[in-house]
C-alpha cells in the first residue's frame, strides 16, 4: 500500500468520525427535548426499561453488521450515561435558578494537572458556564474560600477504591459551614513521570501527594532504596520532579505531558480499578428533584448507651432507606467519642425520609444534614 492510499483511508476515517460527532450532538439535543416531556409529566429521568430495550436492539443490529456485543454495549452505555447525567444536570439547573450562575468559581487542591482539576473539569463539563479555578494548598483553604464567598464551589476528595476514606476531609466536614451539593467519581490512572530520557533505574527520589503514595504503596515499596518526598498536591510533585535530577513524580499521563514530563511506567496503583470520589460543596444547600437518583449525607452522634447505634440504623431500615456508607471518626477533644458519617440513597424532599430523620433524633445526641445531592454513580443496565 502506498502512502497516498494510507492518507486517503485516513481522510475517510476523519470524515466518518466527524459524522459520528454531528450525530452524537444531534442525539444529545433530542435527549434534552425528551427531558421537557419528563419535567412536564413528572417522570423519573432514568428509564432503565427503555435503555435495556435500546441496547438489546442495538446489540442485535450490531451483530448483523459484524460488530461484537461487548463493543456495542460499551459504546452505548457511555452514550446513555452522558444522556442521563446531562438531563439530570439540566433539570437541577432549572430547579435552582438562583443558586446556579453563569460563572462557576471552584476551589480545589493543587493546580493544573492535579487529579482534583481533572475531576473538576468532569463535573462542570455537564454544567455550562465560565469556569474560574482557584488552586488551594490545603483542604481547609478550600472550605474557607467557600465559606467566605471567594469560591462558589469547593471540590474535596472523599474516598478512593485503593486507599479508602480520606479522614482529613471527613473531619473537616464536622465543622465547615458548607453543604454538599454534588459528587463526581474520577478514574485515577497513576503513572511514574520524569524528565525526558530518564529511565526507571535512574530514579533516586519520588515526589507525590500522600494519597497517590498510599494508592501505589506496593509499587513504591518494591523500588527498595528510592527516597520518597510527600508534596502538598500532585501539581507541586510534578514541579519538584521537573527541578530535581534523577527524580520522578506520581501523576496522570496528561498532567505529565502538560508540564513536559514523560511517562516511564503506567498502572502503579495497588488495584487495577482505581477510582476516586469527590464531593462538591457550596454555601447553600440545593433543592434536588425527586425525579433523579439522590443521596443524602449526614453526621450523627449516637447516645452513649447499649445498642444506640443499632437503634439509629434500624430507623433507616424501617423506612426502607438504603444506607451506602457508614464511617466513624473520633471527636477532637472528646477522647473515645465517635461521630458517624452516613450516606443514604434518599431525598430530603420525600416525606418518608423526613419522618426517618425526625425519628433519628430519638436515638442520637445530634444529627446534622451535610447535604442532599444528585447521585452521579450510575449503574449500567444489564443486558443478557
Ligand atoms: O427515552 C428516554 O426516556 C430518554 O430520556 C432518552 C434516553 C437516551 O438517551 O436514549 C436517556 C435516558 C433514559 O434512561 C433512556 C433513554
Amino acid at each position: 500500500m502506498t502512502e497516498d492510499t494510507l492518507n486517503a483511508l485516513r481522510s475517510d476515517i476523519n470524515e466518518i468520525d466527524s459524522e459520528l460527532l454531528i450525530l452524537l450532538a444531534k442525539r444529545r439535543r433530542i435527549s434534552y427535548s425528551v427531558l421537557e416531556y419528563k419535567i412536564a409529566n413528572k417522570k423519573p429521568i432514568r428509564d432503565e426499561r427503555r435503555e435495556q430495550a435500546l441496547l438489546e436492539k442495538l446489540i442485535s443490529y450490531g451483530k448483523s453488521l459484524g460488530l461484537d456485543a461487548y463493543y456495542i454495549n460499551n459504546v452505548f452505555q457511555t452514550i446513555l450515561e452522558d444522556s442521563v447525567l446531562n438531563q439530570q444536570a439540566l433539570l437541577q439547573k432549572s430547579l435552582n435558578p438562583d443558586a446556579v450562575g453563569d460563572t462557576h468559581r471552584v476551589a480545589y487542591l493543587g493546580g493544573p494537572g492535579s487529579y482534583s482539576q481533572l475531576a473538576c473539569h468532569k463535573y462542570f463539563s455537564r454544567r455550562p458556564g465560565k469556569l474560574v479555578e482557584n488552586g488551594c494548598q490545603s483542604f481547609e483553604q478550600i472550605t474557607e474560600q467557600v465559606e467566605k464567598g471567594q469560591a462558589d464551589y469547593g471540590l474535596l476528595p472523599i474516598e478512593n477504591t485503593s486507599s479508602g476514606s480520606i479522614n482529613e476531609v471527613f473531619d473537616l466536614l464536622q465543622h465547615a459551614q458548607v453543604s454538599i451539593v454534588g459528587e463526581v467519581t474520577h478514574t485515577v490512572e497513576h503513572c511514574l513521570l520524569a524528565t525526558p530520557d530518564t529511565q526507571l533505574k535512574d530514579v533516586q527520589k519520588i515526589f507525590a501527594h500522600p494519597q497517590p503514595f498510599a494508592q501505589c504503596s506496593k509499587f513504591v515499596q518494591g523500588l527498595g532504596d528510592v527516597l520518597h518526598e510527600t508534596c502538598d498536591s500532585t501539581s507541586s510533585a510534578l514541579q519538584s520532579a521537573l527541578n530535581t535530577p534523577h527524580s520522578a513524580a506520581i501523576g496522570s499521563a496528561q498532567a505529565g505531558k502538560d508540564v513536559g514530563l514523560e511517562v516511564i511506567k503506567t498502572g502503579l496503583a495497588n488495584q487495577a480499578e482505581n477510582h476516586s470520589r469527590f464531593i462538591v460543596v457550596a454555601r447553600k444547600a440545593l433543592h434536588v428533584s425527586t425525579q433523579i437518583p439522590t443521596k443524602t449525607s449526614l453526621i450523627m452522634a449516637t447516645k452513649q448507651q447499649v445498642g444506640s447505634l443499632a437503634d439509629a440504623l434500624m430507623v433507616f431500615k424501617q423506612h426502607n432507606i438504603n444506607m451506602v456508607k457508614l464511617e466513624s471518626r473520633p471527636v477532637p477533644g472528646n477522647p473515645w467519642e465517635e461521630v458517624f458519617y452516613v450516606d443514604l440513597v434518599a431525598n430530603t424532599a420525600e416525606s418518608h425520609v423526613q419522618k426517618a430523620l425526625e425519628e433519628l433524633k430519638d436515638h442520637t445526641q445530634y444529627v446534622r444534614i451535610l447535604g442532599c445531592y444528585q447521585s452521579e454513580s450510575m449503574q449500567a443496565v444489564e443486558v443478557v
